[in-house]
């Protein structure tokens, strides 16, 4: 495929913490094409390196050898400036616990990374994304008059709202009940569907990882399988054939 069909890829990526006999090698030599437009899971057991592929793809943290890739921008040879611009300007994040701020409203924090980075906001495209999530009459409100559904509705908004090249989403429902769990995982596979976004998502829950087009497991800082148009009953025997090979650590 060409680098122009890619929105994110690793080219043997590792990643180690800590050195001598505190060092522990989070990431193996890793090798990954994330396709524009695309709803990939990230799976893998506790400690397989899920959240360190993400952090080190969205510049949010630093890689020991290798290359990570946002386009064609090489995210591993931005210095501060050019990588709080790409995180600003490129990227969205959604986090588990929301990271919504208390003293603004639903309407502010939708719009805050738009007003940080001082771009004004498309109209059209803002009223799209605040009908698709369905909080038109809670705009006005806080987060804490919001139930965490709606907050991570909000966040997801906030994430959106930029059009960004990229969303990585950690764990977006980690924190939710299974029915609100499943409204942000419609609103996400819609924005993929229905607006050509680019979804990468870490989660541990094989429903959530039904959602997207592709699924690849980690294990030990290695991609180890990956699946197409997954189930949630597929990524399960998936896991499970992992957990065995790990000797169910
Ligand atoms: N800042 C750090 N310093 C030292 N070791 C770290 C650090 N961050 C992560 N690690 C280690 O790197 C390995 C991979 O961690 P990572 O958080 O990427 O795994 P994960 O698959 O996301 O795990 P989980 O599912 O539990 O969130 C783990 O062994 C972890 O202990």
């Amino acid at each position: 495929m060409s680098a122009a069909g890619i929105a994110a890829r690793a080219e043997g990526l590792w990643k180690q913490y800590g050195e001598g006999d505190a060092a522990v090698v989070a990431l193996a030599g890793v090798d990954v094409e994330l396709k524009r437009s695309e709803f990939t899971a990230i799976m893998g057991p506790s400690g397989s390196g899920k959240s360190t592929l993400m952090h080190c793809l969205a510049g949010l943290d630093t890689v020991t050898r290798g290359h990570a890739f946002i386009g064609d921008t090489q995210v591993t040879g931005l210095g501060d400036a050019g990588l709080t611009k790409l995180r600003r300007e490129r990227i969205g994040f959604i986090f588990q616990q929301f990271n919504l701020l208390p003293t603004l409203t639903a309407e502010e924090n939708i719009l805050l990374p738009l007003t940080i980075a001082g771009r004004k906001p498309d109209r059209e495209w803002l009223n799209t994304v605040i009908d698709t999530i369905g909080l038109r009459d809670r705009l006005s409100h806080r987060p804490t008059e919001l139930s965490g559904g709606q907050q991570q509705r909000v966040a997801c908004a906030r994430a959106l709202v930029g059009r960004p090249e990229v969303i990585f989403a950690d764990e977006p429902t980690g924190n939710l009940d299974s029915t609100s769990g499943a409204e942000v995982l419609h609103f996400l596979r819609s924005a993929v569907d229905d607006h050509a976004q680019t979804i990468v998502m870490v989660t541990h829950d094989p429903n959530a990882a039904s959602y997207a087009d592709r699924v690849i497991f980690l294990k030990d800082g290695q991609i180890t399988a990956e699946l197409a148009k997954p189930t949630a009953d597929a990524v399960l025997d998936q896991l499970k054939t992992l957990d065995r090979a790990t000797g169910g650590r």
